[in-house]
């Protein structure tokens, strides 16, 4: 049974292990108890984890979220009612496994998730990445840049991670999207920070981010603005430019996300950023990432099973700018 599980199929896509023949606590945990990658042979998506936190500069563990995030996906069902799509049915999204990223050279890892993205990218129309510290975003923008040019980047998190180094370091994961601005891998005029909140350095953090072409939907403008004002302010930076969407799960309040390296208090609710991302539904929407998940610090998969629902609605806004098969 085991070997060969039944799955949820819908015309050519093969979706998840069927839920009413093998209990859902059963079996390996890929993402959403997906198929591997090497059991299909096309791929619309692939999520792929990449677990590594040599960058981090405060509590480690996220190396251990990309499985973590797996075995909260466990309980993910094939129909999205709230934008109405079956995420896995309209789409083929597979589970591709894991990026080796060399924990002990973050120079080696940078490159290995640069190379490892492109390859995947080469079968795969897109990626769903699940971290790992929020450097790997900085080479997973260098292959995103490589295959569509300068995207426009939707950054979700407590922190703008545009500061320059850390003891002298420049790749950490304080520091990506300074480099990636400066690699000239984002388009300046369309990318935004969503969630940012707590104590910074120095107000040159902000004016700094400012020239590294980010604008800032604050924490604090949360409740005045709504989901649905927050949604706006992102189609109005974003366009239909092709748009990338890093989601560091720090962006949750602590309450909601407490498994995470750099906790800050007042974040977003679960809801609320869930209900921003299916607001992507009608942005052109070329790859993500979900970073920062440590599940040491987590209790009881509150952390995994947000992370699990944030991949879920981006692969579920993503199948809805896919021609159904
Ligand atoms: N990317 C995340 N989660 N955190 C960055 C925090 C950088 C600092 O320690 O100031
Ligand atoms: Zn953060
Ligand atoms: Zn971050």
């Amino acid at each position: 049974m085991t070997d060969n599980p039944p799955r949820v199929v819908s015309g050519t896509n093969v979706g998840p292990v069927d839920a009413s023949v093998l209990p859902r606590f059963a079996g390996p945990a890929t993402f959403a108890r997906l198929p591997r990658i090497d059991e299909v042979s096309d791929v619309d998506v692939a999520v792929v984890g990449v677990p590594f936190d040599t960058g981090v500069s405060y509590r480690p563990g996220a190396r251990f979220g990309p499985t973590h995030v797996r075995e909260s996906s466990r309980l993910l069902r094939p129909y999205n009612p709230a934008l109405d799509v079956e995420p896995f049915g309209r789409q083929q999204v597979v589970d591709a496994g894991d990026i080796v990223a060399n924990p002990f050279s973050l120079d080696e890892a940078i490159t290995g998730i640069d190379r490892g993205a492109r390859s995947l990218l080469e079968r795969a129309g897109r990626l769903l990445t699940i971290g790992g510290d929020h450097t790997i975003a900085l080479p997973l923008l260098r292959a995103m840049a490589h295959k569509h040019g300068p995207v426009a980047v939707v950054h979700f998190d407590a922190h703008l991670d545009t500061w320059d180094t850390y003891f002298g370091a420049a790749y950490t994961h304080g520091t990506p999207f300074r480099r990636a601005s400066e690699e000239g891998l984002i388009d300046q005029s369309g990318c935004l920070h969503v969630g940012i909140r707590g104590p910074l350095y120095s107000s040159a953090d902000l004016t700094d981010d400012v020239e590294l072409g980010f604008q800032i939907v604050h924490a604090r403008e949360m409740e005045d603005l709504g989901t649905r004002g927050v949604a706006e302010r992102i189609r109005a930076r974003v366009g239909d430019r092709p748009v990338y969407v890093s989601v560091d799960i720090d962006v949750l309040d602590p309450a909601f996300a407490p498994g995470t390296g750099t906790p800050e208090s007042g974040g977003l609710l679960s809801r609320e950023l869930l209900a921003i991302l299916r607001s992507f539904a009608t942005l052109n929407l070329v790859g993500a990432d979900i970073v920062e998940v440590a599940p040491a610090y987590d209790h009881a998969e509150i952390t995994g099973i947000a992370a699990s629902h944030a991949a879920y609605e981006l692969l579920s806004a993503m199948a809805l700018r896919h021609p159904a098969k």
